[in-house]
């Protein structure tokens, strides 16, 4: 486990910054890794951390250790139990430490249920768990580059904060991934707290909203949930678009809007897509989204690309030329958590080449996977990469035979996406895809196409990949 868990934060170290390793994956536990379920169970120190993990490095995370373990692995993050235990529990690090010198079998059924770790709905007192707002105090208005793409959400964002609960209410963020909605709201809930004036502020995430209704659910704890998010002055509720297909929770943020709006309490949402394009999500949710303002913030434009890598080298300590950022701007264009990417594996390539000053020449050379991809226009070829890439399978197998499922979908979804996005007919996509019969593709573009509407997880992950290839 520990020898997973070293060569994992090495492998981390190479894409991300020194002080995102020590701030967010550093303070990581591994707990253990179960072989018979592939669930790997990890230790946050707070909750704060713990959403933070979950949302943006749990992904990647589960990816290292799928490759490790050899099988694919599921992650559950949990809070540390020094954290959240209110009652007298040994830690998880003890425990650890405990299972691994012997005194205990590291078999969980031998240890008493006290002192295993427990989900975190299971462990967290809702008034220890609920009563932090888990806003990241580093996304601030300050430090969001505004150009063209964002000048209106950033301008309605600051409006409300101004002015909260009476303004825009809600105030309803939509746009693709890393675009900066996350950023943006995390921004009101900052400045509205720096203001001192007591409000109360909670940042949460859709699929933490949905673990908290059942966790409410399973301890009929609903009146003090209810209670928490009616009291709230400002309700800031990321990718919404995770409400989909479920009921309960629909439900109960149901009430919760209804109240808070009422009071004049303020919400933000931010979303994938605009409301009435929202899937399995009760019609009267839909209708209140649009209530208020809804925004859309797009991709970023040139300038304001050049801007930010600019804004980003110089909060890093990094000597960025213009040139440099144009020429990074210039190729990759499609949203700013790419761009973040892209400055981090140029500064890495430049410490580990011992280079001093960043130059065209060296951003091409650092960058040439990056570029590859975005340069072409948008080919069957590049789909196939594309799409091949995401699901973790062979770029060959979009022309074999081969029909596991774990295949065949992806290779329908490449078959789609090249429909949607080239001028190719069946016929000719048959071709590109190991001769199939036009009807394979046109049964293949139908069935996704169908899906899409009903199954939010493929639609959002075929918004990542139109957004990947539209550049
Ligand atoms: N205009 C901006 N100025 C500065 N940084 C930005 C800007 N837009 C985005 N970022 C940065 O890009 C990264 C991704 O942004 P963020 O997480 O807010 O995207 P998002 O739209 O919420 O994406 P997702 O839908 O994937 O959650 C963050 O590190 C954020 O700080």
């Amino acid at each position: 486990m520990n020898e997973f868990w070293l060569s994992c934060v090495q492998r981390l170290e190479q894409d991300l910054p020194p002080q995102q390793i020590s701030a967010w994956i550093k303070p990581l536990e591994p707990l253990e890794f179960d072989q018979e379920s592939a669930v790997l169970r990890m230790a946050a120190p707070n909750r704060f951390k713990l959403d933070w993990v979950r949302k943006n490095f749990s992904h990647r995370i589960q990816e290292i250790a799928t490759e490790w373990f050899g099988v694919p692995v599921e992650l559950q993050l949990e809070l540390a139990q020094s954290t959240a235990a209110p009652q007298p529990m040994i830690t998880a690090q003890s425990l650890r430490q405990t299972m691994v010198s012997g005194d205990a079998t590291s078999d969980s059924s031998a240890i008493p249920s006290v002192y295993q770790a427990q989900p975190v709905s299971a462990v967290v007192a809702p008034t220890v768990a609920m009563d932090q707002s888990r806003l990241n105090p580093d996304l601030s208005f300050d430090n969001f580059v505004t150009g063209k793409a964002n000048q209106l959400a950033r301008a309605a964002a600051l409006q409300v904060a101004e002015n909260p609960g009476t303004s825009y209410n809600p105030l309803f963020l939509y746009g693709g991934v890393g675009l900066g909605k996350t950023h943006l709201i995390h921004a009101v809930g900052n400045a509205m707290v720096a203001r001192g004036r007591g409000v109360k502020v909670r940042y949460v995430h859709a699929d933490q909203y949905v673990s908290d209704v059942v966790k409410a659910y399973q301890r009929k704890a609903f009146d003090e949930f209810k209670h928490y998010y009616h009291s709230l002055d400002l309700l800031l509720i990321d990718d919404i678009q995770f409400f989909a297909g479920k009921n309960r929770t629909q439900e109960e943020f149901f009430y919760a809007f209804e109240a808070m709006v009422a009071q004049r309490k303020q919400i933000i949402i931010t979303s994938d897509t605009y409301p009435k394009e929202l899937s399995n999500i009760e019609s009267r949710l839909i209708s209140r989204f649009d209530s208020g303002l809804t925004v859309h913030i797009e991709p970023p434009e040139l300038e304001m690309r050049v801007a930010i890598l600019l804004r980003k080298a110089q909060a890093e300590n990094m000597l960025m030329p213009k040139e440099v950022a144009f020429f990074i701007a210039k190729h990759l264009r499609s949203n700013v958590r790419e761009l973040e990417g892209a400055l981090r594996t140029v500064a890495a390539y430049a410490r580990f080449h011992e280079k001093n000053e960043l130059t065209v020449d060296l951003c091409k050379e650092a960058l040439k996977d990056l570029l590859s991809v975005s340069n072409n226009q948008i080919t069957v070829e590049n789909i196939q990469k594309t799409v091949a890439d995401f699901y973790k399978i062979k770029v060959s197998d979009m022309y074999s035979k081969r029909r596991p499922a774990n295949i065949a979908v992806p290779r329908q979804i490449a078959m789609y996406l090249v429909k949607e996005l080239t001028q190719k007919s069946l016929p000719e996509i048959g071709d590109l895809f190991g001769g199939r019969d036009h009807t394979t593709v046109l049964h293949a573009v139908r069935k996704i196409s169908e899906a899409r509407r009903n199954d939010s997880e493929l639609n959002h992950s075929l918004h990542i990949l139109e957004q990947t290839l539209k550049g």
